[in-house]
C-alpha cells in the first residue's frame, strides 16, 4: 500500500466517521505525492501525519432559552487545527448540517487556502448544528450569546480570529462580538466581517464573491477570453453567490439562475439581483418569492431535482460557479454542464463538487479553479480587516477592493506556475495543495516538532 493510502486508512481508523474530512485529505495528499518524492525532508519530519491532526479542537454545550421559554441544547465547535503560518483563522457555520466531520474537513481545507494568500494566518474553523432559520432575532441574540460564552476563553486577535460562514452574517458577528465584549472587557479585532460602524473592513461583505470573479477573470484571460457576454449559472444565494453575481454584472457577464436549499431560479433575461438582495438578505426569505415578481422566471422546488444532481447544472451556460455547499456538485452534474458547452468552473464554495466531478473537470481539460484558492479572496480581506483593527486604520473600498484584486491574481499566478513546474500545467488542484502545502509544511520544519 502507498505511504499516502496508508495514511488515509490509518485515518479512518482514528478518525472514524469524517467521511468529509477525508474527502478533503485525499484531495491534498494525492496531488502532493509528485513533491514528496521530489523533497523526502517532508517524510522524514513526519509532516502529513502532523498535519492531519489539528492542534486542538474544542466541543462544547450550547445552551440557550426559545422565545416560548424552552431550554434548547446545541453542539458548538472550534477546532484550531494549525498555527504554523499565524493565528488560527476562518470562519463560523450555523446550520443544522454541523459535525466534529465537517468542521474539520473545513479547517483542513483553510489551512491551505489561508497560505495561498500569502498572508500570516493560521487555518481555524468552527460553528455549531444549530438552525436560525425561522428563529427570531432575539433567539439568534442568546444562542450568540451562549455560544461566544464558551468560545471567548479560546480566541484573541493574535490566537485565533473567527468570521462568518454559512449562517453566520453580520447579525451574528454582531452578537458574538457584544458578548466577547462584555466577557473579556476588549475591543479588539477577534472577530472579521465586523459591521462597518465599529471596526470592519470595506469589501469584506463582497469578498468572497469578487475574489472568485476575479480568478474567473484570471482563468479567462489566460484563454485570451473575457467574461464579457458569458453566461453564468451560480448555485446558492447567500452571500458568496449575491457578490459573485454583483461582480458579474459589473464585468459585462450575465449569470442566469441561484438556488436556496428549497430549490432553483433560472431566469434566461439574467437574475434581477436587487430582488434576490430584498428577498435573501433583507427579509431571510425562500426564493420561490422571485417568481411574484418574474412570472417568467422558471422554478424547481428541490423535490423536483434529478436524483444524481443539481437542476441548476443542467441548464446551457459558459461559466459555473457553485456557491451553497459541500458536494453539490455531482458527476452527473458535471457531465451535464461540460456536454452544455460549460469551459470554465469556479468554485466560491468550499469543496462544492465531488471528488467524481473534479476528476471529469481536469480530465476534459475544462479550466477548474478549485475552492481553496478561488474563494480565498474572503479570508484575504479578513486578514485586511485583521490588519486595519490593529493599527487603528480604516481604508477605503478602492484600495481593500485592490488589495484583494492582487491577492487573487498572485494566488492564481501560484497555483498555475506551480501546476506547470510539476508538469501537469493549468492542473490549479494539483498546483494550489502543492503550493499551499510547501508553505505549511516548510514553516512546520523550522518550527521543529511541536
Ligand atoms: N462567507 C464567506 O466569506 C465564505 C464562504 N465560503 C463558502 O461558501 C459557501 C456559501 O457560504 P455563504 O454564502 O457565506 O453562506 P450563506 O449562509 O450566506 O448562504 C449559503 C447559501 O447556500 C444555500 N445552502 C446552504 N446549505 C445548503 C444545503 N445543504 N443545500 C442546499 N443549499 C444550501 C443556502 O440556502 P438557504 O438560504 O436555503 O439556507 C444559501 O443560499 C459555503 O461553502 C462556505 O463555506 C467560502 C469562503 C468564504
Ligand atoms: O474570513 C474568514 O476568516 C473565514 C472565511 C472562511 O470561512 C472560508 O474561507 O471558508
Amino acid at each position: 500500500m502507498s505511504y499516502i493510502k496508508e495514511t488515509i486508512e490509518k485515518l479512518k481508523q482514528t478518525s472514524p466517521a469524517q467521511v468529509e474530512f477525508y474527502q478533503a485529505v485525499e484531495d491534498v495528499l494525492e496531488s502532493i505525492e509528485p513533491l514528496l518524492e521530489e523533497r523526502p525532508k517532508y517524510r522524514e519530519h513526519s509532516i502529513i501525519e502532523r498535519l492531519v491532526e489539528p492542534e486542538r479542537q474544542i466541543m462544547f454545550r450550547v445552551p440557550w432559552m426559545d422565545d416560548d421559554g424552552n431550554i434548547q441544547v446545541n453542539k458548538g465547535y472550534r477546532i484550531e487545527f494549525n498555527s504554523a503560518l499565524g493565528p488560527y483563522k476562518g470562519g463560523l457555520r450555523f446550520h443544522p448540517s454541523v459535525n466534529a466531520g465537517i468542521i474539520k474537513f473545513l479547517g483542513f481545507e483553510q489551512i491551505f487556502k489561508n497560505a495561498l494568500t500569502g498572508l500570516p494566518i493560521g487555518g481555524g474553523k468552527g460553528g455549531a448544528n444549530f438552525n436560525p432559520k425561522g428563529k427570531s432575532d432575539a433567539e439568534i441574540m442568546r444562542f450568540c450569546q451562549s455560544f461566544m460564552s464558551e468560545l471567548y476563553r479560546h480566541i484573541g486577535p493574535n490566537t485565533d480570529v473567527p468570521a462568518g460562514d454559512i449562517g453566520v452574517g453580520s447579525r451574528e458577528i454582531g452578537y458574538l462580538f457584544g458578548q466577547y465584549k462584555r466577557l473579556a472587557n476588549r475591543f479588539d479585532g477577534v472577530l472579521t466581517g465586523k459591521s462597518l460602524l465599529w471596526g470592519g473592513s470595506h469589501v469584506r461583505k463582497e469578498a468572497t464573491g469578487y475574489g472568485a470573479v476575479y480568478f474567473a477573470q484570471c482563468m479567462m484571460d489566460d484563454k485570451g477570453d473575457s467574461l464579457e457576454g458569458k453566461r453564468c449559472l451560480i448555485s446558492g444565494s447567500g452571500n458568496v453567490a449575491i457578490y459573485a453575481m454583483e461582480k458579474l454584472y459589473d464585468l459585462g457577464a450575465k449569470p442566469v439562475s441561484c438556488s436556496d436549499s428549497s430549490g432553483t431560479i433560472y431566469h434566461e433575461q439574467g437574475i434581477d439581483l436587487d430582488l434576490v438582495k430584498r428577498i435573501k438578505e433583507e427579509q431571510k426569505g425562500r426564493l420561490d418569492e422571485y417568481l411574484e415578481t418574474h412570472k417568467n422566471a422558471e422554478y424547481t422546488p428541490r423535490d423536483d431535482y434529478p436524483k444524481d444532481g443539481h437542476t441548476v447544472w443542467r441548464y446551457k451556460a459558459d461559466l459555473a460557479f457553485p456557491c451553497a455547499t459541500q458536494n453539490e456538485l455531482t458527476e452527473k452534474d458535471a457531465q451535464s454542464l461540460l456536454e452544455n458547452g460549460c469551459k470554465c468552473i469556479v468554485e466560491g464554495a468550499n469543496m462544492p463538487s465531488t471528488q467524481a466531478a473534479v476528476d471529469l473537470f481536469i480530465e476534459s481539460g475544462a479550466a477548474y479553479g478549485p475552492g481553496k484558492a478561488a474563494n480565498a479572496g474572503g479570508v484575504a480581506t479578513s486578514q485586511l480587516e485583521m490588519v486595519q483593527n490593529a493599527s487603528m486604520l480604516r481604508w477605503d473600498f478602492e484600495e481593500v477592493d485592490e488589495k484583494l484584486k492582487d491577492i487573487m491574481r498572485n494566488i492564481y499566478q501560484d497555483a498555475k506556475r506551480t501546476a506547470e513546474d510539476f508538469g501537469h500545467p493549468s492542473n490549479l488542484v494539483l498546483g494550489a495543495n502543492i503550493a499551499g502545502f510547501r508553505k505549511v509544511a516548510d514553516a512546520m520544519i523550522e518550527q521543529g516538532v511541536v
